[in-house]
């Protein structure tokens, strides 16, 4: 079944009947992105780490292309068709039987602490799916259901091969910055790594709506595999630049916890996802701190990444928007 075709009555019941209450982008942020020839991302090949290069990605770009990160392209289909196989599944089905340690959530990219929708009085919402999968959990979990099954062993899998590539990259991210050897158990926990799978609706006006709006990301690295369909941009100089879905390739972003870590140094790169004429696939995963570690910065005060998400929750309840690194601020 293609995307065109789904059985409607999988998506969220909103997504069909109330356009008007979805989020499109201001027109000053409307603008077609610019599509660069040749792909502008900074581009790193994972078995010839070169620190200059890879710092140079970071400093500039906050992100990067990964080639050659030794994740099976087998496993990858395996795993967005299996992703797909669990999106089609009727509505209520999907809120029934997705369970911790799998969890789904829609309208928006935005949980609460127990991991369902933040539902923002002040935002409208977004014509996007997810499914969040907590992979320290994932073995504990019980199903008789082939399929989930299936997508367990696909996530469990498919997690360990990030979780891989992100501690080679965070070894050589940590030396270029100069932070200390006995900090890379607790600045990345492989326990608190986590997937997250988005499925975004077909949108008949391209680069109007918007799946995830522009942000950053909180954790220390997180990796974006997206299918061919793209949407994914980030803001640079001053415009916003497609980001093209190249096969077999990830993108790598820095995230909010390495930002501080890194003295600034690193910057974590605002981006988004719009919603366009395709049904899109994402398969992303972010790797986070231990929950109680003290993340030390000349920039910041001493903080956890506990602190830091239960202030961005706050401010997303009160303010509408995430403040992130600036609440951190010496005063
Ligand atoms: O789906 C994507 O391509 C990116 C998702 C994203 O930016 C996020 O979850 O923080
Ligand atoms: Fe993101």
């Amino acid at each position: 079944m293609s995307g065109q075709e789904q059985d409607l009555s999988s998506y969220p019941p909103f997504f069909l009947h109330q356009s008007e209450s979805v989020r499109t982008v201001e027109p000053k942020d409307s603008i077609p992105p610019i599509s660069d020839e040749p792909d502008p991302i900074p581009c790193i090949d994972l078995q010839h780490l070169n620190p200059e290069e890879i710092g140079k990605a970071c400093r500039d770009w906050g992100m990067f292309r990964l080639v050659n990160h030794g994740i099976p392209m087998e496993l990858v289909t395996q795993l967005q068709e299996q992703s797909m196989k669990v999106f089609s599944l009727p509505f209520e089905d999907k809120q029934a039987s997705l369970q911790s340690p799998i969890t789904y959530f829609w309208g928006t990219a935005v949980l609460t602490p127990s991991r369902v929708a933040l539902r923002e009085k002040v935002h409208k919402m977004s014509r996007i799916e997810g499914i969040r999968a907590r992979l320290d959990l994932l073995p504990q979990m019980t199903t008789d259901d082939p399929m989930f099954i299936s997508f367990r062993n696909l996530l469990e899998e498919y997690g360990k091969h990030t979780a891989e590539l992100t501690r080679c990259l965070f070894e050589a991210l940590r030396k270029n910055v100069g932070i200390d050897h006995a900090l890379s158990k607790p600045y990345l926990s492989e326990d608190r790594g986590f997937l997250r799978l988005y499925r975004y609706f077909p949108c008949s006006k391209p680069n109007k709506e918007e799946g995830i709006s522009a942000h950053t990301d909180s954790t220390v690295l997180s990796i974006v595999n997206q299918d061919q369909v793209g949407g994914l941009q980030v803001f640079k100089d001053d415009r916003w630049i497609e980001i093209k879905p190249i096969p077999n390739t990830l993108i790598v972003n820095i995230g909010g916890m390495f930002q501080a870590m890194s003295n600034d140094e690193y910057k974590s790169a605002k981006h988004r996802v719009m919603n366009k004429q395709k049904e899109r696939i994402s398969i992303c995963y972010f790797a986070a701190p231990e929950d109680d570690a003290v993340i030390h910065s000349t920039k910041y005060k001493p903080f956890t990444y506990k602190d830091f998400t239960a202030q961005v929750q706050e401010d997303r309840k009160t303010t509408g928007n995430k403040v992130g690194l600036q609440r951190f601020k010496p005063t």
